[in-house]
């Protein structure tokens, strides 16, 4: 393909990777190479459910193809069984940086459990320092500049979230920007962690939450009028207090018109969405109407290896899609820095020096 539709010319592949993108929603244990999960497995003698770096990545993929958030989450076990040392935690961490920076990406947050990471011994502060320690030595070695922040993620159906909110504010002038809750959804509404969010909040901490992926309206609004979370994970489900009728107006109900009004980010991740369930297919990803209607839309890709994705895809996907051009990607990507867990001037400097120009050059053709 060309790129080009009638006389209009769209963003190739190939440009898109050389684009200044951000990825606010990015989880380490989500984004392993198959060829690092068979070298640790056989360290750590875990037993892999395929044979050989490519049948694994398919079994990824395939397994996480599956219609439902429940049954995607269970290929977590397969990565997570790999991350349980120091040297792999800094292993996996490092290469996760070195994979953005050829994906194009400028600024990125990387989120991730700790308590999941401890059945071998390390302590929740061991796990963060060696993530932190991988991600600055891919960071140093990168040939391209890139900013990356941790997300310390809390497993909504337990019990650690304040202790995981404490080891963020521990960790916030360290390399940690935010604070998260993941995992099955239905059944383990936010308010069951109400302490941490009151807790980040008199911290003057950031944190978003998965919300309105598997579960709708009552999960976003929990997440955002109960609990306060500054960005929502996935949201798709807003499209459900959206109504369009058939002569095309629309009408927004009153949590989808409070989230566009005081500019809620979203972070939408389209491919894991067809995967899980939470959308039928690209082109019918409810991402078209919110950003027709201008919700504070970002794109992102949740989990690489599951997806078998990259921002770049994604991307280019939504262009397929949707046929948006550079001044879309454009708005994508400075809605994502807009909304990132960093310093305000730290979050301008890279929209005027980083992010813009080199979209203007694009845009320029
Ligand atoms: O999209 C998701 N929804 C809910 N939970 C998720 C998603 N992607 C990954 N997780 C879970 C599985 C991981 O083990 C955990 C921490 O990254 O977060
Ligand atoms: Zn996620």
């Amino acid at each position: 393909m060309d790129g080009r539709i009638g006389t209009v010319t769209l963003p190739t592949k190939t440009q898109i990777r050389l684009a200044p993108k951000v990825v606010l929603h990015d989880h380490l244990d989500g984004g392993l190479r198959p060829t690092t999960i068979v070298e640790l497995a056989r360290e750590v003698g875990h037993t892999l459910p395929a044979e050989g770096a490519e049948a694994l990545g398919r079994w990824f993929a395939e397994s996480a193809d599956s219609g439902s958030l429940e049954r995607y989450l269970e290929t977590f076990e397969h990565t997570v069984a790999v991350m349980q040392t120091r040297a792999g935690l800094v292993r996996v961490a490092r290469e996760f940086v070195e994979d953005l920076v050829a994906d194009g990406v400028v600024y990125a947050e990387v989120r991730y459990a700790p308590e999941q990471h401890v059945a071998q011994g390390l302590s929740l502060d061991e796990v963060v320092a060696a993530v932190q320690e991988g991600l600055e030595a891919g960071v140093a070695a990168a040939e391209r500049p890139i900013v990356v922040r941790q997300l310390l993620t809390a497993m909504r159906h337990r019990a650690r979230s304040m202790e995981i909110a404490q080891l963020a504010v521990e960790w916030r002038d360290r390399g940690v920007a935010g604070f998260d809750i993941a995992g099955a959804e239905a059944g383990y509404p936010p308010t069951r962690h109400l302490d941490a969010f009151e807790y980040l909040q008199r911290e003057n901490s950031h944190f978003t939450i998965h919300a309105g992926e598997a579960f709708g309206l009552p999960s976003i609004w929990e997440a955002i009028q109960w609990c306060g979370a500054d960005r929502l994970g996935h949201g798709v489900r807003i499209i459900d207090d959206i109504e369009v009728a058939d002569d095309g107006s629309v009408k927004l109900g009153r949590l989808a018109a409070y989230v566009r009004d005081t500019r809620i980010p979203l972070e939408m991740c389209p491919s894991s969405n067809v995967q899980t369930g939470a959308a039928t297919s690209i082109a019918e990803h409810p991402i078209g109407l919110l950003t027709k209607l201008r919700f504070r839309v970002t794109v992102n890709t949740d989990n690489r290896l599951m997806s078998r994705t990259t921002m770049t895809d994604e991307m280019a996907a939504l262009v397929e899609a949707f046929g948006y051009g550079w001044e879309d990607l454009r708005w994508f990507t400075v809605n994502a820095m807009k909304s990132a867990f960093l310093p305000f001037d730290e979050r301008l400097a890279l929209i005027d020096e980083v992010i813009k120009p080199a979209y203007a050059e694009l845009i320029a053709g």
